[in-house]
This record gives structure tokens, sequence and C-alpha cells, in this order.
């Protein structure tokens, strides 16, 4: 084994069960449990499938977080886009304090993992709520939980969210690279299957998306939906978007002057999976580094999955999706 896949195999902190209070205990006693693809147990908390650790972190910021007006959450389910959307989001509002080039950044010598830090997957894991109230404004937080569990905490605060989602396929195949360094003998039916069902770490998948679809549909000041593939096809309407939601547009003359295409670069996935910083090193969540990087890109499914599980997929997503108007063709 190379020590990257060594690395993996340590699991990170928010999979364990050793920092739960007694509390935390006994609300896991009455939920539903099953186990994962590693045999850890998972447990399901208002609709979504949880480790211990996780959960207590989950109720550490439902009780404590404070929201601002100016904050800004950064949501998606792992392997849809998190590490993109945290480098643009994070290179758009700083712009002013950080010029997005390739000579001088923050993005260059850190994980966007790092700068944009998980809600519930580091900052309140270990108890970890590290000065929060002393972070200057606006806050760039992310996380992979459901809209519901999110909003308990964020009550009326008109902070903005900003939801990602991929196609499912592309997004189980890209954990099951990853996963596949964790476990060996995991096929891709073990995934599919787990998938269908639902029970996962942050599962089921069809449900979150449309805890945000809706949302954003009845809210659009709150939350903005984006999907990768569309950040794929046009990234620069799509980083026009996610500034004017944010209400930090981008002027005519930053346009003029190719700032756009500056961030686009900078957060490129060429650029980004080559930094030596990416290519080595822990985040403050326990993941390697090259763990956030595969081949990125649309459609990579198609040379993994056969077209009965896709099939089997496809009809799933359709089902859960019915007269939501949310599609994935
Ligand atoms: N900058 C950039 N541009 C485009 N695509 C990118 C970028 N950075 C990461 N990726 C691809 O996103 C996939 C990982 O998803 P996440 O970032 O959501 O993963 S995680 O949840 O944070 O672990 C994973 O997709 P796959 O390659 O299909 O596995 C990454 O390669």
């Amino acid at each position: 084994m190379d020590d990257a896949s060594q690395n993996l195999r340590t699991p990170a902190n928010f999979m364990k069960d050793d920092d739960v209070s007694q509390e935390c205990k006994n609300l896991i006693s009455s939920l539903p449990s099953e186990k994962d693809f590693t045999g850890r147990k998972l447990y399901s908390y208002q609709g979504s499938w949880y480790y211990p650790n996780t959960l207590q972190a989950i109720l550490n910021f439902q009780t404590h977080f404070q929201a601002r007006d100016s904050d800004i959450i950064l949501a998606s389910l792992p392997k849809s886009g998190t590490t993109w959307l945290k480098a643009l989001a994070f290179a758009v509002v700083h712009r002013n304090k950080y010029a997005p080039n390739l000579e001088s950044h923050p993005l260059l010598s850190d994980n966007p993992h790092n700068l944009v830090r998980f809600l519930e997957l580091d900052l309140y894991v270990k108890n970890q709520c590290p000065g929060l109230e002393e972070l200057p404004s606006p806050r760039i937080f992310a996380t992979h939980m459901p809209f519901q569990t999110l909003h308990e905490s964020l009550r009326d605060s008109p902070c903005k969210v900003v939801y990602v989602c991929r196609d499912i396929k592309d997004v189980l195949v890209s954990r099951w690279h990853f996963r596949s360094k964790l476990v060996s003998n995991y096929s891709l039916e073990d995934i599919v299957e787990e998938y269908i069902k639902g029970v996962c770490f942050f599962g089921p998948f069809q449900e979150q998306v449309l805890s945000y679809w809706k949302e954003s549909l009845v809210n659009s000041n709150h939350v903005l939906f984006m999907r990768y593939e569309e950040m794929i096809e046009k990234p620069e309407a799509q980083v026009i978007r996610v500034a004017d939601f944010l209400g930090c547009p981008f002027t005519e003359e930053e346009k003029q002057s190719g700032i756009v295409e500056n961030i686009l670069e900078l957060c490129s996935f060429g650029n980004l999976s080559n930094l030596e910083a990416n290519k080595t090193g822990t985040s403050t969540c326990g993941i390697p580094h090259h763990g956030f990087f595969g081949k990125g890109g649309v459609g990579g499914w198609n040379n993994h999955l056969t077209d009965d599980m896709a099939r089997k997929l496809d009809e799933m997503v359709e089902k859960k999706l019915e007269g939501s108007g949310l599609k994935f063709e």
C-alpha cells in the first residue's frame, strides 16, 4: 500500500464515535441505525445519515451557531463540486483583498478546504468552535447537511446559501474511486445498491438535493441552486451569478479587466490539482488533499457504470424528483 492509501485508511475524526456527549448518546440510542461500507454505524437524524462524531458536531452547531446576516454557506453533497465552489467563492468574495492571479494568492499555497471550513466536519468536531465570533465578516463556511438541518440553526437569518449539485452517477463514481482506496473489494455494485437504498453518509442524496432546490424556488435571495455541469459548460456566467447572488457583483470595469477569467484560471481543475499544496498534506477535516481531485468533468461515469446500473440510478432519481421541476438529463 502506498503512503497516500495508508493515509486514507485512517478514519477522519468525523467518522469516529469517540467524541460524543451523554446527551448525544441518549439521542443516538433512539435513532434508526445501519452499517456503512466499512461496517461503521450510521444514524438517521432529521432525514439524513451520520457517524456519531458528526452528529455531535451537528448538535453543537444547532445549539451554538450564531448566524450573521453577512454569512455565506456553501452547501453540497460530497463529491458534487464542493472544492471548486469553495475556491471560487473564496476568490470572488476576497478579490479586493487578494488579487486573483497565479503569482500570489492564498489558493496557491493552501487547499480550498482549509480556507473555507466545514461546519460539521471540522469546526464543531472535537468541540472546536474556535472563535467563530471573532472571524471578520463576511465569513464563509461549508456544509454537507441537508437544508432542514442547516436551517434549524440559521433560523430567519437572511445569510446566503449556495448549493451545488452534480449528476448522481458522476458523484457515485467519484465517491467509489475515493473509497476504493479505503476498502478493498468495494465494488460498484455495492455503491449503486447503497445509493438506491439511500443509506450512506449525508444520504439519501436526492432528498438533500430536493431540500435545497425547493428552498431556492421559494426563497431565491437566500438559496442559490447551482449545477456542476453548468459550471463546466459556462463557467464565466456561473461565477458572475455567484457574485451577483452574494451581493458583490463584478463592475463593468472589473469585467473589462479580465478578473472573471483570472478567477476561473486560478480555481481551475488544471491549476489547483497541480499545486504542491494540493498534492501533499491533509485538510483540517482529516482528508488528504489529493483526495479532493480526480479527473473532474462531466460524464466520466460512462467509463465505469454498466447500462443497467445507469438505468437503475436514473429511474430512482426520476422517481424521487417527479413533480419538483428539477431534472437531470
Ligand atoms: N477546480 C475544479 N474544477 C472542476 N472539478 C473539480 C475541481 N476540483 C475538484 N474537482 C472535482 O470535484 C470532485 C470532488 O468533489 P468535491 O469537491 O465535492 O469533493 S469533497 O466532497 O469535497 O470531497 C472530483 O471529481 P472526480 O474527478 O469526478 O472524482 C474532483 O476531481
